[in-house]
């Protein structure tokens, strides 16, 4: 396994502007990830964990506190769009709850075009979505398009896509929310097992807690404040 970073969020706030006042969606949030393990992110609707997402994604910039992969911080209130840019392209693979695949693509093309983005010869990038679409249960659908997969397999797409660039950190929002808890439970799976074997820091925002038992924490957010972080 790689030596990955921790995933690290250090005393992180974000503020909106709401109407003439504002709205603290993330209340001074710190919390570990260690490289390798996954955490599940809970919480009822409007506590923050979307918000909390999107900075550790670096797709938002927090109103305070810092995001860092090990020692390096990469994500601030001073860091610059262009930056962010780079460590979502580079170092971080998001899912997001619907899978957003593009209907005339093969699934295998689907990874494809990520790796394109990143300017990857194009055999290393066809034998690399070819081993990640093994590596989620697909191997046999490298050549099916969205339309005729299920809604798990396309979730496990869009899984491998996330995973195209080699990220060190995956941010997962609402996986299985579209699924039954036999294929919900799968899903957290692959994606625990993934984790473990890559070395990534994993945070998996959830509504239902049931499909979650292969995660190594469960953190709980209410009203933007980490209630607890424990072991699962
Ligand atoms: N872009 C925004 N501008 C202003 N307020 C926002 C914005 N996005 C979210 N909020 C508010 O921030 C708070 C936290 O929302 P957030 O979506 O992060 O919660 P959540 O736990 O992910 O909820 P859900 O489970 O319903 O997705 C809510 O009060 C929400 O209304």
């Amino acid at each position: 396994m790689d030596l990955r970073p921790d995933l690290t969020l250090d005393d992180v706030t974000l503020v909106y502007p709401d109407g003439d006042s504002t709205l603290t969606a993330v209340d001074h949030v710190s919390l570990t990830v260690p490289a390798g393990t996954t955490t599940a992110l809970l919480g009822p609707s409007g506590s923050g964990k979307s918000s909390l997402l999107a900075v550790a994604a670096a797709l938002t910039r927090p109103t305070s506190g810092q995001v860092r992969l090990g020692d390096e911080v990469v994500n601030s209130p001073t860091t610059s769009p262009a930056a962010a840019t780079l460590v979502r392209l580079r170092r971080i693979g998001i899912v997001f709850q619907q899978p957003q695949l593009i209907g005339s693509l093969t699934a295998l093309e689907q990874l494809e075009v990520m790796a394109h983005l990143r300017g990857e010869r194009p055999r290393a990038r066809r034998a690399r979505a070819l081993e990640l679409l093994d590596a989620v249960g697909l191997g046999a659908s490298a050549h099916a398009r969205p339309a005729t997969l299920s809604g798990g397999q396309r979730q496990r797409v869009a899984i491998a896509r996330a995973l195209m660039n080699s990220p060190e950190v995956l941010l997962v929002d609402e996986p299985t929310s579209a699924l039954d808890h036999e294929r919900g439970t799968q899903v957290v799976e692959l994606l625990t097992s993934l984790t473990r074997e890559a070395g990534l820091a994993t945070v998996i925002v959830s509504h239902d807690e049931a499909t979650l038992a292969s995660v190594d924490t469960r953190a709980r957010l209410a009203e933007g404040r980490l209630a607890d972080a424990v072991a699962a």
